[in-house]
């Protein structure tokens, strides 16, 4: 008999195999060649990306990199890794739990192919973005698609939606933004939720992603009962995009009479170098030299015990009719 099984794969962006140049720069090749992620017809970026940013980035990048680099490897593989075994062992035996990156290692065609090759001809696709964008969330479908559409005998799938405003996800927003302000030893004037900015024109262009982080930062602030402010970050290129950017916002608080701020990131899933060095590391200083005086950067929910049952609750709930209530 054909054994069914079924699959679930969480993907997220991808991260140089090492913070190295050589390797930065591969991952930056693939990344900023993806018509979802820039947004400019390929005869006019591809001489600027091969001629001037992979010569300059991926060595600035790489040094980066180094800073938060851990034992287990880059931060954002390491942490989903850990989401998938976290995941697999809270639905046992009912699904194969598996995790693939859009951009580097491990690929999605890949681990697509293993579910498969374990005998899943159902497959729940998971972009582990809790805010719809086309730069994300469906780039990573669209990877997906592309690997089934080579497949004479296709695997049933569904893809998971965007969680923004999810009850479950701004109460567990809400229990660990509390859980780490309670282990401070100050009190903050401002929280601040930076979410990875875009360019404007794209909010132009339709994408919801902007909206879905303005309802987000509502209902968090509604559920802790204080103010959140929205700020966006991880600027690149030259032209416009999402506003208010989170460096000037931190350079601009202590002038505002905001002296001891707390930061979260509530758009990224696991930390990664967007988190760990450019808001914990230089948005701190930043801050600081701006005449702030307390900084803390409240880390993502990672695998912690909030950020597991969010994660097996949005995606138990896709697996209705695949598996039995539970
Ligand atoms: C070039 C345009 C970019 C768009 C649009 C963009 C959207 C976007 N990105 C994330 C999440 C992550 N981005 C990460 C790194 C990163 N992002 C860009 C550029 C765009 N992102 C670059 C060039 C980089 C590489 C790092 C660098 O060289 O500075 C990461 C972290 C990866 C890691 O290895 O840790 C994440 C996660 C979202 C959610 C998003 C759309 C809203
Ligand atoms: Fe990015
Ligand atoms: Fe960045």
């Amino acid at each position: 008999m054909t054994v069914r099984r079924i699959g679930v794969l969480l993907t997220n962006l991808g991260t140089p195999d090492a913070p190295e140049t050589a390797a930065v720069k591969r991952y930056l090749r693939q990344f900023l060649s993806d018509r979802r992620v820039v947004e400019i017809p390929p005869i006019a970026w591809q001489p600027i990306l091969r001629g001037i940013i992979l010569n300059t980035r991926p060595a600035k990048s790489a040094r980066a990199y180094r800073e938060v680099w851990t034992e287990a490897g880059s931060p954002l593989a390491a942490i989903t890794r850990a989401q998938a075994e976290a995941l697999q062992a809270m639905f046992g035996d009912a699904v194969i739990v598996d995790w693939a990156m859009r951009y580097g290692n491990p690929p999605i065609a890949a681990r697509i192919d293993a579910l498969i090759a374990k005998g899943c001809d159902r497959i729940l696709l998971a972009p582990l973005y809790p805010q719809y964008c086309a730069a994300t969330t469906a780039t990573a479908n669209d990877d997906a698609f592309r690997a089934l559409a080579a497949l004479r005998f296709q695997p049933a799938v569904r893809t998971l939606p965007p969680w923004y405003d999810d009850p479950a996800y701004i109460a567990a927003l809400a229990a660990s933004v509390e859980q780490d302000l309670s282990a401070l030893d100050f009190a903050p004037d401002l929280i601040l939720a930076s979410f990875h900015g875009m360019p404007q024109r794209t909010l132009e262009l339709g994408d919801p992603y902007y909206h879905q982080c303005v309802e987000t930062t509502r209902l968090l602030a509604a559920a802790l009962g204080r103010p959140v402010e929205i700020a966006f970050q991880s600027r690149f290129g030259p032209a416009k995009w999402l506003e208010p950017a989170t460096d000037a916002t931190l350079e601009a608080l202590p002038a505002r009479g905001v002296r001891r701020v707390a930061v979260l990131c509530p758009g990224f899933v696991a930390d990664c170098l967007e988190t760990l060095e450019e808001i914990a590391l230089r948005g701190r200083d930043g801050f600081l030299e701006a005449g702030g005086e307390r900084f803390a950067y409240l880390a993502c929910m990672n695998d912690n015990q909030f950020g597991m049952n969010l994660l097996h609750a949005v995606v138990r709930r896709q697996l209705e009719g695949w598996i039995g209530p539970s």
